[in-house]
């Protein structure tokens, strides 16, 4: 790993790396109310005016506002219905009409029937009528689109807001993007899935394959295989090899650092990987590594200590394999929060804590022995990050930070 970091800030050794990521094919006409969660692959456009006509927006009467000017009692001289075409405005009579049917051509506004008083055919307006407007309670033709508007961009998470709209303009089937196949790749000769057997001191159970499967867990992603390799060469060269073809994507964890045994870096040049970073100014994952094959496949090493796997994967590798998936907000902003009793202390670095939310709305940090302190990460809600301390200006320690929940 180099001593100077290719990147002093994640976000832009994201934007390097994802500008070289391919986004997945588009699978064809999905019904939308089974895409949720898919990416879309092409906008919806609107096939007709919303509301297609004016329409009332309250269960009362149509009127002229001329109207306004009379006490004397007026008579009702239809209705206008939902699901009817409206009925014809008669001179110095008003439409009984409900919320949601056609306003009659002629009608200026609507007045709810709770500022009338109703009497068999006939109503009187209340004082409160009075101050009617043109136009009032009534839903204008195009008001929330026109035929031929765009109304939902390409690359959006689908979710019922979109569908609503596009079951609205008769969009039943849309294109989405294929979900990101993934393989991750945990290595280490300590590690294993020992169920029926204790692992012995020297073991561990294998919580950064079962931690990172679990953040993968989405519609837009297809986590194809989960893997463990030795901490051999050869065979972590076959199986990132194969894996490379089964998928868009490879996580590995483990392997990344100075060790001996820490194969990652190498075996990743040798498959054809570019590495666009080896080492970020962050903690924890400092060795983490980013590089892309010349199709634009990722493979992501995130280093094995599980807190540092699991922030890698929520901070790094969900923004890249959302890139790929064809989001267009693959790196959202992430909210801010503010943290309570969080010390002084600062480091030269982007600075991953542990965080707990607290009932008044901020944040409380959550005690960690450091990047091997899984226990201290099952009582965190997530994590903010905490940039560098700049010369003399140490940052407010209190922040606000990024929040990234798990
Ligand atoms: N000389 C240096 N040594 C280390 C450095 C350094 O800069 N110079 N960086 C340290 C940091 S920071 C980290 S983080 C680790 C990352 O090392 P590796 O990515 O090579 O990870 P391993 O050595 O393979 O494992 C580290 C740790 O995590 C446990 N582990 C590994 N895989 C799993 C798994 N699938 N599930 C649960 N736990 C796992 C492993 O047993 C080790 O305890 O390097 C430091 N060293
Ligand atoms: O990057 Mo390591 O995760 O600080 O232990």
């Amino acid at each position: 790993m180099a001593a100077k970091f290719a990147f002093d800030r994640p976000d832009d050794a994201l934007h390097a790396l994802a500008g070289r990521l391919a986004t997945t094919q588009v699978q064809p006409a999905i019904e939308v109310g089974s895409a949720v969660g898919r990416v879309l692959a092409q906008p919806i456009v609107a096939d007709r005016d919303s509301p297609a006509a004016d329409v009332s927006a309250m269960d009362g009467y149509a009127i002229r506002i001329h109207q306004l000017q009379t006490s004397r009692p007026i008579s009702i001289s239809a209705q206008a219905a939902p699901g009817q075409p409206p009925p014809a405005m008669v001179e110095d009579a008003v439409v009984r009409i409900f919320t949601g049917a056609m306003i009659p051509p002629g009608a200026e506004a609507v007045i709810k029937r709770e500022d009338t008083q109703e009497s068999g055919h006939q109503i009187r307006l209340s004082d409160s009528a009075m101050t009617t407007r043109v136009g009032q309670h009534i839903r204008r033709a195009g008001e929330n689109a026109s035929a031929g508007d765009r109304v939902i961009p390409a690359g959006v998470s689908i979710h019922a807001g979109h569908v609503a709209a596009a079951i609205n303009f008769s969009c039943f089937d849309v294109d989405v993007f294929a979900p990101v196949k993934v393989s991750v790749v945990t290595t280490g000769d300590e590690v294993g899935m020992f169920v029926n057997e204790s692992p012995k001191p020297w073991q561990l159970q294998n919580s950064n394959s079962q931690a990172i499967g679990s953040l993968l867990r989405r519609p837009w992603i297809d986590t194809v295989s989960s893997t463990h390799c030795v901490d051999d060469k050869e065979t972590l060269i076959q199986t990132l090899t194969d894996r490379l073809a089964a998928s868009d994507a490879v996580i590995l964890t483990g392997g990344v650092s100075m060790g001996d045994y820490d194969y990652v870096p190498d075996v990743v040049r040798h498959v054809g990987g570019k590495v666009v970073f080896h080492g970020l100014p962050i903690r924890p994952g400092k060795p983490i590594l980013g590089a892309a094959t010349p199709d634009g496949k990722l493979i992501l090493g995130l280093p094995g200590n599980p807190v540092s796997a699991t922030i890698g994967c929520r901070r790094m590798a969900l923004p890249l394999l959302a890139k790929i998936s064809g989001l267009n907000q693959w790196l959202p902003p992430a909210p801010f929060i503010h943290l309570e009793d969080c010390g002084y202390k600062t480091l030269p670095l982007h600075w991953m804590k542990l965080i707990r939310l607290t009932t008044s709305g901020t944040a409380e940090i959550v005690p960690s022995q450091g990047s091997g302190d899984l226990v201290s990460m099952s009582h965190s809600d997530g994590f903010v990050e905490v940039p560098p301390t700049v010369a003399d200006q140490s940052p407010n320690p209190s922040g606000p930070w990024p929040f990234y929940p798990w």
